[in-house]
């Protein structure tokens, strides 16, 4: 499927951009195209996989004319540019609409005039049922393309999303910042020890877009089925994997953060399509006569749940520890923990 084919992932110096990369360079692709702000994680990248199909671009989503320089001969587009701190964007609010909201249309715009033949833009959990500016900006991006998607027809440019839960130990999350506190003999900074956050690994992000890339049809969102544990044994798991006693501190929770994350509204769980270990919403293929439709699904609008992480399946402390065992980053975090040097530190 890739043979002879470009991508492009904007936002591909990020932890996601890094491992679709690894995963799409093993195939017989034919040339991958970093587009992303800074060009030291740019250099850094170049230096670390030295490959001649791996090309990089300088540039800003929020700038159509550097998007397009990106775009010419692009046959798949993976949109990872987001800015997705959700304390900052409280912040920042116009600044998440510029690079979200604006920022997608451009690509879009941009791979619609190239007529690229897939696009898949990335969401969050944190979308559906929005109450803080990034997932609001994420939501109206998830508006744009839905409504792009049914603009344009499939052999022209097949448009389609994924929505996420939280990715374990991706940069700036938690998971790294308890190892840190752990490491540094700190209090662990713990929010709310009952909220809880789907738990899924990079390779199962991947897994999304790939999925996706296969079964999405144009204007569909795809979420994958994930667990979810809460904060407080997410903590005592990592404590315990280190062996570790360090105290917990309380500190309340922090601008625009959620009890629990949704990936599925009420609304969007009645027309969803079960694939297994993955749901399809489908776009509302409607137009603005809704008197030419017959209504469905309204009486399942009352019965049907929201798909959330306090209702999918939940981890306990023994769980969450082996998932965390899989990660390479966890791997790597315990070896040197239990390494020489710092069991000496640690007396
Ligand atoms: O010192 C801290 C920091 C965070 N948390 C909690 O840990 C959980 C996860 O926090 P974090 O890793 O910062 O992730 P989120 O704020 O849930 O958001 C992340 O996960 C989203 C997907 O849901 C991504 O879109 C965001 O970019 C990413 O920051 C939350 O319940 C926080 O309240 C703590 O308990 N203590």
């Amino acid at each position: 499927m890739f043979n002879g084919k470009t991508l492009l992932i904007t936002g591909g110096t990020g932890s996601f951009g890094h491992a679709v990369m690894n995963k799409f360079l093993q195939t017989d692709i034919k040339e991958i195209r970093i587009f992303s702000r800074d060009e030291k994680k740019q250099d850094d990248m170049r230096k670390q996989f030295k490959n001649d199909k791996l090309n990089f671009y300088i540039g800003d989503v929020r700038d159509i004319n550097s998007v397009r320089n990106a775009m010419h001969g692009v046959d798949y587009v993976f949109h990872a540019a987001a800015l997705k701190q959700v304390p900052s964007c409280e912040f920042f609010p116009i600044e998440a609409v510029k690079t979200n909201v604006l920022g997608t249309e451009n690509v879009l715009s941009a791979a619609i005039e190239q007529k690229v033949e897939k696009v898949i833009c990335l969401s969050t959990d944190k979308a559906a049922y929005p109450i803080n500016a990034m997932g609001i900006s994420k939501a109206m991006m998830e508006k744009v393309f839905v409504a792009k998607a049914k603009k344009v027809t499939e052999d022209e440019t097949s448009i389609t999303g994924t929505r996420y839960g939280n990715v374990m130990a991706s940069r700036g999350s938690v998971i790294p910042l308890f190892i840190n506190q752990i490491k540094n003999g700190e209090p662990i900074t713990i929010t709310n020890p009952d909220m809880t956050r789907f738990l899924m690994s990079l390779e199962e992000a991947v897994d999304l877009v790939a999925f996706a890339f296969q079964n999405a049809k144009p204007g569909d969102i795809m979420v994958q089925k994930a667990p979810a544990s809460t904060i407080g044994d997410l903590a005592q798991a990592l404590k315990e994997l280190f062996d570790a006693d360090n105290e917990i501190k309380i500190i309340g929770t922090r601008h625009g953060e959620k009890l629990y994350e949704t990936l599925l509204t009420r609304e969007e769980h009645m027309v969803a399509e079960d694939m297994g270990g993955f749901y399809r919403v489908p776009a509302d293929q409607r137009d603005l006569n809704y008197d030419k439709y017959f209504a469905i699904g309204d009486e399942r609008l009352s019965t049907e749940e929201e798909y959330n992480s306090h209702n999918t399946e939940r981890l306990n402390i023994e769980q969450i520890k082996q998932k965390l065992l899989e990660l390479k980053y966890i791997q790597n975090e315990l070896e040197s923990w239990n390494s020489h040097e710092y069991l000496s530190y640690r007396g």
